[in-house]
């Protein structure tokens, strides 16, 4: 199947029926009539009908380099400058359509898989298999529009090694138990796959970074597997979804992405889909090769242009409907997230222009502006989100229901909360969607994820420093004025 349509999303999300646990009971039926999944799913299937729309297919696909059908553009290596633009052009199309909510609309892991698949060759050093498996799959994948989560971050539990009496260590880390001839037995769990159970497989690698690097490390293994395989279960957090109505919950109704923990009990992973076997070393090359966080990072950042836009959005059409965009303290907080915004578009732009070619023959955007808003934008969304907060007052919490409007309360309603130049159910429903965005639980989450979306902020940073070969550059500058040699 190429490109996919929003029904075929549904149709095979649908028919998997993985081991999903929600609340202490396994869901029976199918998941996109569950109201803790029906929402996103339907904005998920909108996504997928782009692709096949006459207004935006040109846009969203390409022509499969082994059948000619259109496939996904987020799958497509960029060699040009060209494509480096046709990608941001898709990329901001799916952002602009769920407003960057969605953190893992399918062309982030689509990405991320492009740039395993461009970098194989480093997985052939240790097993040529493994570099066949990753090639191998990236085409199944490109070509039946499978849609990825992924998981790296294990449990805390996990990190509190027990060092037994006889020496061994005891460790509920999740590891390789055992090899046989058809694949590895892994067994474990995984704190949190987003979208795990809303998408067809899970892409299980290493953290991209350690500490201690070990090799034949039985804790470092990547592998990709279809979410129903015998032994997988997910257990879903609570669900954020306020209700059905999008008046009442514009953003939850329709944007949850649900988070899970992904247990693997003796999960028999065939050797076809086994990419990284024991070494760190391996696995964190290739990361820093395949330039992985550096094409994310260019899909990163057009969400993150999607989200700000919607965010500015948000923030000046309160200011006109509370009659107060032309106060100074107002206009000093929305000018604080012009700034932002302008900053991270020039930032996109930056990127694109100091592209260069990689040695796999791909044209790379710039990582020192990528990174630099990966360090930005976790900073200043909370910062938005207190700026809505902080412009609304008790307005963001003072909120009338869909069926207030409808009942007995009506005309007071009417008279009492009505905004500069709108009524009061407009006024309501954009003060609704401020508190979803900024206040709620959907937007306690979008700020928590906003902030460890990368790693924590000293994971992001530290990339950012690590890679800046300008450093030495720049103390040159002050040993020449002082007139000291460079050693
Ligand atoms: C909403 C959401 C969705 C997510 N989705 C996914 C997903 O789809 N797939 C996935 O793999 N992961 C996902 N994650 C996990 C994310 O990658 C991690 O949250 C992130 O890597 C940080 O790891 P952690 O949560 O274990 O935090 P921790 O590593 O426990 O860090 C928490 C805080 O403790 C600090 N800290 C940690 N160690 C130390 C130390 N030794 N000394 C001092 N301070 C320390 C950190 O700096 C940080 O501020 C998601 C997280 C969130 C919040």
């Amino acid at each position: 199947m190429p490109a996919k349509n929003g029904k075929q999303f549904l149709d095979r999300i649908n028919r998997a029926k993985p081991s999903v646990w929600f609340r202490g009971e396994q869901i029976d039926g199918r998941l996109s009539d569950h109201s803790a999944f029906r929402g996103l799913m339907s904005t998920q299937a909108e996504l997928y009908d782009m692709q096949n729309h006459p207004d935006f297919q040109e846009r969203m696909t390409y022509a499969s380099p082994t059948t000619g059908d259109p496939v996904g553009l987020s799958f497509m290596q960029p060699k040009t400058r060209e494509d480096l633009e046709k990608r941001r052009q898709m990329m901001m199309l799916w952002g602009e359509k769920h407003h960057g909510l969605l953190g893992r609309s399918p062309d982030y892991m689509n990405t991320g898989l492009m740039a395993f698949y461009t970098a194989a060759e480093i997985l052939g050093e240790k097993e040529p298999k493994f570099a066949e498996n990753m090639r191998r799959y990236y085409e199944f994948c490109r070509e039946n529009d499978i849609s990825l989560s992924h998981a790296f971050v294990q449990p805390h539990a996990s990190r509190f090694d027990e060092l037994l009496e006889d020496g061994s260590i005891e460790t509920c880390a999740a590891r390789v138990i055992e090899e046989n001839e058809e694949g590895i037995i892994v067994e474990g769990a995984f704190l949190l796959a987003t979208q795990g159970v809303t998408t067809d497989e899970i892409l299980v690698y290493p953290p991209a970074y350690s500490y201690m690097p070990e090799e034949d490390s039985p804790r470092t293994f990547a592998f990709a597997v279809p979410n129903n395989l015998p032994g997988i279960r997910w257990i879903c957090r609570e669900s954020l979804v306020g209700g059905d109505s999008a008046f009442d919950y514009p953003l939850s109704s329709r944007f949850d992405e649900m988070d899970t923990l992904v247990l693997f009990d003796h999960v028999l992973v065939p050797w076809d889909r086994v990419f990284i076997l024991g070494s760190d070393h391996l696995s964190m090359r290739l990361f820093a090769e395949s330039g992985f966080h550096v094409h994310c990072g260019h899909q990163v950042l057009c969400r993150y242009i999607a989200k700000m836009e919607f965010t500015l959005g948000v923030i000046l059409y309160m200011a006109e409907t509370l009659d107060r965009a032309t106060y100074p303290a107002t206009i000093e907080k929305i000018s604080e997230v012009i700034v932002h915004l302008e900053t991270l578009k020039s930032l996109l732009i930056a990127s694109e222009a100091g592209a260069v070619l990689d040695r796999f023959g791909s044209m790379l955007p710039d990582r020192r502006p990528l990174w630099t808003a990966n360090v930005i934008f976790p900073k200043v969304y909370p910062r938005m989100m207190e700026i809505i907060q902080l412009l609304g007052g008790s307005g963001i919490i003072m909120l009338p229901s869909e069926l207030d409007f409808s009942g007995d309360p009506k005309a007071d309603l009417n008279k009492y909360l009505r905004g500069s130049d709108v009524d009061a159910t407009q006024k309501t429903a954009l003060f609704r969607l401020a508190w979803d965005l900024s206040t709620s639980g959907f937007g306690g989450r979008q700020t928590l994820y906003e902030r460890f979306f990368f790693g924590d902020s000293s994971v992001v940073t530290n990339r950012l420093y690590q890679s800046y070969t300008d450093k030495k550059t720049y103390i040159g500058k002050v040993k020449t004025f002082l007139g000291q040699k460079d050693e």
